[in-house]
């Protein structure tokens, strides 16, 4: 898809009359040459009061026609570009976690910034494009109706010149497929340089490695093809150009000698071609930006995000989930496939049932598998065989969304926003204030009205406390928690185990805690223990099958 279709897309109306403008344009650009060029060939002064009003008149449709085409596709190409960034962020929400965790961080990042404000630049390039093409059809019309025989000699230079400056073109595509590529690359390593500040400063050798051998290197490869990109485009500019003077120079001095052609067609002609030199100049800075815009947008297509229609905007709101009886997975299974594996790490088939007021154990060695399982059993990961029920009936694609809806999680990896987002309102400040106390962050945090928390700066225990304030806010029927306690103080840890996690299995929640605390498995009801993604065979004496 290019970028003059993304436009047509969004209005076909406007496009066309922005295209009618810009051909008005044109036409009267050609119209006011054809005077210029008769009054120059009468000695100069417009011969009667109707030709001063039609030069007038084609002046002024010229400016208004060009001020309507650019005002009209202006205006579309903002439309658009905003339009664009909103559906992305959308469709990255819409697409299932597994696809996003394949491209990675920076792949999405490089596309969130730098692809859509390539494809920002390379819509701006589309109104005057539009404006100066029509300006060229209109002189050339004008040129082949003033000499067949001239124009034919002007045709084949164009041609010759088109084709000098789209062969190189094709090689700048080329090239900026090329730095597109890098840029990703260079997007992993901006990430490691702000991700791994700590380690970096802390070790001279690593961070000399990684500026001499990795961003330096990427950053270099980019500088490169970009100054190839310029140069080369630089110099296919001058030399379409430097065909029209040649051209203007056969013109005037070479053909008169050939044949013979009247001193008003060469004056035109001569002040044609000059007065295309502009727009021609115009357009070929701009194809290479128009260029870095569709392989941007090439780019975002090639992510193969889930389309904005079935965004999480698109749908309509979903009913707060009813606690469910049972949730049951059934031989539900998962595996990562990686090239630089031989093995593919396989999780399942796993079967497991959770229930109101039940806490279970997940527990296992480091990779065998919980937070994989905790993906499925929360609904975002989609198994690959198997299924998930929910009072007997499975989840599909299409209620999958629905499902997520029952449960609230703090995961290892979580992410804590700087307000609630709407769970502090609706006279919830006074259990805000409630479990602010019990977490013991009354003192570190304040939260207005609005949500907005005070700080996020604080220790890693406390953010997981905060995290664990929003999740308590969702008040959602299941909530599972991924070596929450991991980060706590042996005295908070006791709180979590012996007093959070019984006082929501006494609130007919159901619990899943992925937890390595064996003093504290005595709390769960029941205790699946993983190794090597599957439920292993040799439970200790409080594990029992979770599905019993
Ligand atoms: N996004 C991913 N892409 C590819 N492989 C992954 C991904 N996430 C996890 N894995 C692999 O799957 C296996 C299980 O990982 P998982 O995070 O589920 O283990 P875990 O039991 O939670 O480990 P830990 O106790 O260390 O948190 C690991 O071998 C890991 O390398």
């Amino acid at each position: 898809m290019n970028l003059l279709i993304l436009l047509l897309r969004r209005s076909r109306g406007f496009v066309a009359l922005a295209v009618c403008f810009g051909l008005m344009t044109g036409a009267a650009s050609a119209g006011l040459i054809a005077y210029i060029n008769d009054v120059l060939a009468r000695g100069g002064g417009l011969a009667d009061r109707g030709s001063l009003l039609g030069f007038a008149t084609l002046g002024v449709l010229m400016l208004g026609a060009r001020v309507g085409s650019q005002l009209l596709l202006t205006r579309l190409q903002t439309n658009t570009t905003f339009a664009l960034r909103d559906q992305l962020s959308q469709r990255i929400l819409a697409t299932p976690l597994r696809r996003l965790e394949e491209l990675g961080t920076p792949r999405l990042l490089a596309t969130l910034i730098d692809d859509v404000q390539a494809v920002t630049q390379g819509l701006l390039c589309v109104p005057p494009l539009l404006i100066n093409g029509g300006i060229i059809l209109g002189c050339m019309t004008y040129l082949a109706v003033m000499s067949r025989m001239v124009f034919a000699a002007l045709l084949v230079f164009a041609l010759l010149g088109a084709v000098s400056y789209l062969l190189p073109l094709r090689h700048i595509m080329g090239l900026l497929r090329d730095s597109r590529q890098t840029n990703d690359r260079f997007f992993g390593d901006l990430r490691s340089l702000t991700q791994g500040l700590k380690e970096l400063k802390l070790h001279e050798g690593r961070r000399k490695a990684f500026l001499l051998q990795e961003l330096f290197p990427t950053a270099q490869t980019l500088k490169q093809l970009q100054q190839r990109v310029s140069s080369l485009h630089a110099l296919t500019t001058s030399w379409g150009m430097s065909l029209f003077f040649f051209f203007i120079g056969l013109l005037l001095f070479a053909l008169p000698g050939f044949t013979h052609v009247p001193a008003t067609t060469l004056v035109g002609y001569t002040l044609a071609v000059l007065y295309l030199q502009q727009p021609l100049d115009a357009s070929m800075t701009l194809l290479p930006m128009l260029g870095a815009g569709t392989v941007a947008l090439r780019h975002i297509e090639a992510l193969a995000l889930v389309p904005a229609e079935s965004g999480p905007l698109a749908t309509t709101p979903l009913a707060p989930p009813v606690a469910p009886a049972r949730i049951d997975l059934v031989g539900v299974t998962h595996a990562y496939r990686r090239d630089s594996e031989d093995l593919p790490f396989t999780l399942g088939p796993i079967d497991l049932t959770l229930r109101p007021g039940e806490i279970l154990f997940i527990v296992g060695g480091n990779g065998s598998g919980k937070t994989t399982l905790a993906k499925l059993i929360t609904g975002l990961y989609a198994p690959e065989s198997g299924a998930v029920h929910v009072n007997g009936q499975p989840v599909t694609d299409e209620t999958r969304e629905l499902y997520r809806q029952h449960f609230a999680t703090v995961f290892s990896d979580f992410h804590l926003f700087d307000s609630l987002l709407g769970l502090a309102e609706g006279g919830r400040a006074d259990k805000v204030r409630a479990y602010l106390t019990r977490l013991q962050l009354e003192r570190k945090v304040r939260i207005d009205a609005h949500g907005a928390l005070s700080t996020t700066d604080l220790s890693t225990g406390q953010r997981k406390r905060l995290a664990l304030l929003t999740a308590y806010l969702e008040d959602r029927p299941v909530y599972l928690f991924d070596e929450w306690a991991a980060d706590q103080d042996p005295l908070f840890k006791e709180v979590f185990y012996r007093e959070l996690l019984p006082d929501l299995k006494a609130a007919g929640k159901a619990v899943v805690v992925i937890s390595h605390d064996d003093r504290y498995f005595d709390v769960a009801d029941h205790l699946l223990r993983l190794e090597s993604g599957a439920i292993s065979a040799a439970p200790s004496h409080r594990e029992t099958e979770a599905s019993a």
